[in-house]
């Protein structure tokens, strides 16, 4: 997974080294050969844990066990030893090219949008977070707190920080083993949860006694089992929708991990589904929409490869539609939260400027109010809208409240 996430993040580099060291066109590079030379360039550039030796050694074996003739594995082998002979040239060279524009890693459309929206600088900031291997982020449980947490980690020699922005959050910049060894994990003092996505779970407040909640799009439960942390859990009551059976079963078990007081129901179902049959209306709604994932692209590295600028209608067209249902299940005075993992306002400002055109019965209320201090500087325009970052993602949320 590491090397693959790495040539991913790394793409236009490593083809770049390829034109650099093969004679013929790249187009005319048998594809397995061409993907192979990536990976073992992406450990002989970026990686110093693998010994140069075995990379080459490693890369050519793969290519004999997939059946590859002798031939395409001699030419693998002569590219593998030519680039370690010319490393230090060819790795000055893909860091910056004074006479060449700078390699990226990302598809021109997501740069030319980002540098349209934020400038040139922040663009390239954007890219650069999104190249980097991303630090862990979890969020302490309310009840245990950060503290004791740091604490439990240090004590097993784990290296780790407070998040700068969310209050509950703790990084792990060095750890990058499996989460369930983590010191804690079974007795649920802790979720995995980016700072942004912590922070948008404050906008559904208040969280007095005897109110309902709805979160429409669960997933894995992120936001529901904070959710379940911050209400009063006099009765208060969630309700939680997933109809994806895979993320439904985790979302199942994160929910019994973090042992909240609090009752939440779960249902595999759609909202559109739920609608059909609900007849109890909410004090607060979270539609945490299915989105393009801009945002997240640095924890998910393929998402720069695979999306299109043509989809970016289609997702708004869903997120319209989703959002249209939720604030339907609203009582008057209810708070409506939108929120995406997107950084694309197709995704984001335009789908709440539609909304509160079409029903003028809700208003924007700013998200500064219900964010800890050290977020204030996320909010802008009454959005909540961090860009990707150290430690956090990109992330958009709006908050809406149904007139009473
Ligand atoms: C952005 S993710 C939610 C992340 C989650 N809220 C969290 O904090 O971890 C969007 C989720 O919406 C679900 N989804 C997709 N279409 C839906 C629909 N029509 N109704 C409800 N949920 C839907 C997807 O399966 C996906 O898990």
């Amino acid at each position: 997974m590491h090397l693959v996430f790495g040539v991913l993040r790394h793409r236009d580099q490593l083809d770049f080294l390829v034109a650099q060291l093969c004679a013929r066109p790249t187009g005319q590079i048998h594809p397995w050969v061409r993907q192979a030379l990536t990976v073992g360039l992406y450990q002989i550039f970026f990686l110093d844990r693998t010994p140069t030796f075995a990379a080459v050694n490693e890369t050519v074996e793969a290519l004999r066990q997939a059946g590859l003739p002798k031939k395409l594995l001699g030419f693998t082998n002569a590219i593998l030893r030519e680039a370690l002979r010319r490393k230090e040239v060819l790795a000055a060279s893909i860091i910056a090219d004074p006479g060449n524009p700078p390699l990226l890693n990302h598809p021109a459309w997501l740069t030319e949008r980002w540098q349209a929206h934020f400038g040139a600088d922040i663009m390239q900031a954007i890219c650069a977070h999104n190249n980097r291997e991303p630090i862990l982020c979890l969020r302490a449980v309310h009840a245990y707190g950060r503290e004791p947490l740091r604490h439990l980690f240090q004590k097993a020699g784990l290296n780790t920080e407070n998040g700068a922005v969310a209050p509950e959050s703790v990084l792990l910049p060095d750890f990058h083993g499996e989460i369930p060894s983590l010191p804690g994990f079974q007795d649920g003092l802790f979720q995995i949860q980016d700072q942004s996505a912590q922070l948008a779970t404050y906008l559904l407040a208040p969280f007095s006694a005897g109110r309902r909640y709805l979160d429409c799009c669960a997933g894995l439960g992120g936001k529901t089992t904070h959710l379940a942390e911050l209400v009063s859990s006099q009765g208060s009551a969630i309700m939680a929708l997933e109809p994806d059976p895979g993320r439904f079963r985790l979302l199942q078990e994160n929910l019994a991990r973090c042992r909240s007081q609090t009752t939440v129901s779960v249902r595999m179902q759609t909202l559109e589904d739920f609608c059909r049959s609900c007849t109890s209306r909410f004090d607060a709604v979270l539609i945490d929409a299915p989105c393009s994932g801009t945002g997240v692209i640095g924890r998910q590295p393929d998402i720069r490869w695979n999306r299109r600028a043509e989809e970016l209608p289609r997702y708004q067209q869903r997120q319209r539609a989703l959002l249209k249902l939720a604030a339907t299940l609203l009582v008057p005075g209810g708070i409506l939260v939108y929120a995406t993992c997107s950084i694309e306002p197709e995704e984001n400002q335009q789908v709440v400027a539609g909304f509160l055109n079409e029903f003028p019965a809700f208003r924007l209320t700013d998200c500064r109010e219900f964010l800890a201090s050290t977020a204030h500087h996320l909010v802008s325009e009454g959005f909540f809208r961090p860009l990707p970052g150290r430690g956090q993602d990109g992330f958009f949320a709006a908050r809406l409240l149904r007139k009473g």
